[in-house]
């Protein structure tokens, strides 16, 4: 049986929404460069302090200690909440005096007008910290720029779970039990994240942009693979 048009599109960003480059070659270095000047003059700041203090304590002993392990972990990508937290605030500061704009592929912001108009819910599912989502939609290259009036929620791995992980999806479902879990369409690049979708219940492409990983046969013979919003 087809599966219903979805009620609600619960999307990914890296590699989904914006180039996988964004992410790796100008939000990582952007955050490595302010760090060492953060931390300098924000280390016993109240504000500082829950970022600070969400780092296991060998690595918020210093801030030789800290900056080394944000290096580390940002050298492997590890996307664990409290180095996200700490990105999303490092990054307050570029989105705000311009220098950081998101570049969403061409399709995205005609998309997400388009889903508005026509009653589906938009809500992201990202690695990136909430904070870190909100700016991105706020501060992108389409048109509007804004794109936050048109998003309904906002789900990251601290308020929904880890992204591989199909409870995280029925989780975040159950937080809006007006849409049935086989009305939602979850779009990302990562496999991984489209199986546990679809465990869930949910309906779920892989969308292929330019610089994202490689796809199998085997991967594209067990999933829709989209390459633009305005694929479907
Ligand atoms: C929200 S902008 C920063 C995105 C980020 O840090 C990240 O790891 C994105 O991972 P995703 O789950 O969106 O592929
Ligand atoms: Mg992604």
């Amino acid at each position: 049986m087809a599966s219903p048009p979805p009620k609600v599109v619960l999307l990914d960003i890296e590699g989904t929404v914006c180039p996988i480059s964004f992410v790796k070659d100008v939000l990582f270095p952007y955050a490595l460069e302010v760090l060492p000047e953060t931390l300098d003059s924000q280390w016993e700041s109240p504000e500082f302090a829950q970022y600070r203090n969400a780092f296991p304590a060998e690595h918020a002993a210093s801030r030789t200690a800290l900056l080394d392990h944000v290096k580390d972990l940002m050298s492997r990508d590890v996307k664990i909440s409290y180095l996200k937290s700490l990105q999303g605030y490092l990054w307050e500061t570029g989105y705000h005096n311009g220098q950081l704009k998101a570049p969403l592929f061409p399709d995205v912001a005609p998309k997400f007008s388009a889903w508005a108009r026509d009653g589906t819910r938009i809500i992201i599912y990202s690695s990136g910290s909430v904070n870190a989502q909100k700016l991105l939609f706020a501060h992108t290259n389409g048109d509007p720029t804004d794109l936050m009036p048109l998003i309904n929620d906002y789900f990251d791995t601290v308020n929904a779970g880890p992204k591989t992980e199909s409870s995280s999806y029925e989780k975040i479902a159950s937080q809006h039990p007006e849409y049935p879990i086989n009305e939602w369409l979850f779009l990302s690049d990562n496999v991984r994240e489209v199986e546990a979708a679809k465990q869930a219940g949910m309906q779920s492409f892989i969308v292929e942009r330019p610089g994202n990983a490689a796809l199998s046969e085997e991967e594209r013979a067990s999933h829709r693979v989209v390459k633009s919003f305005g694929d479907f």
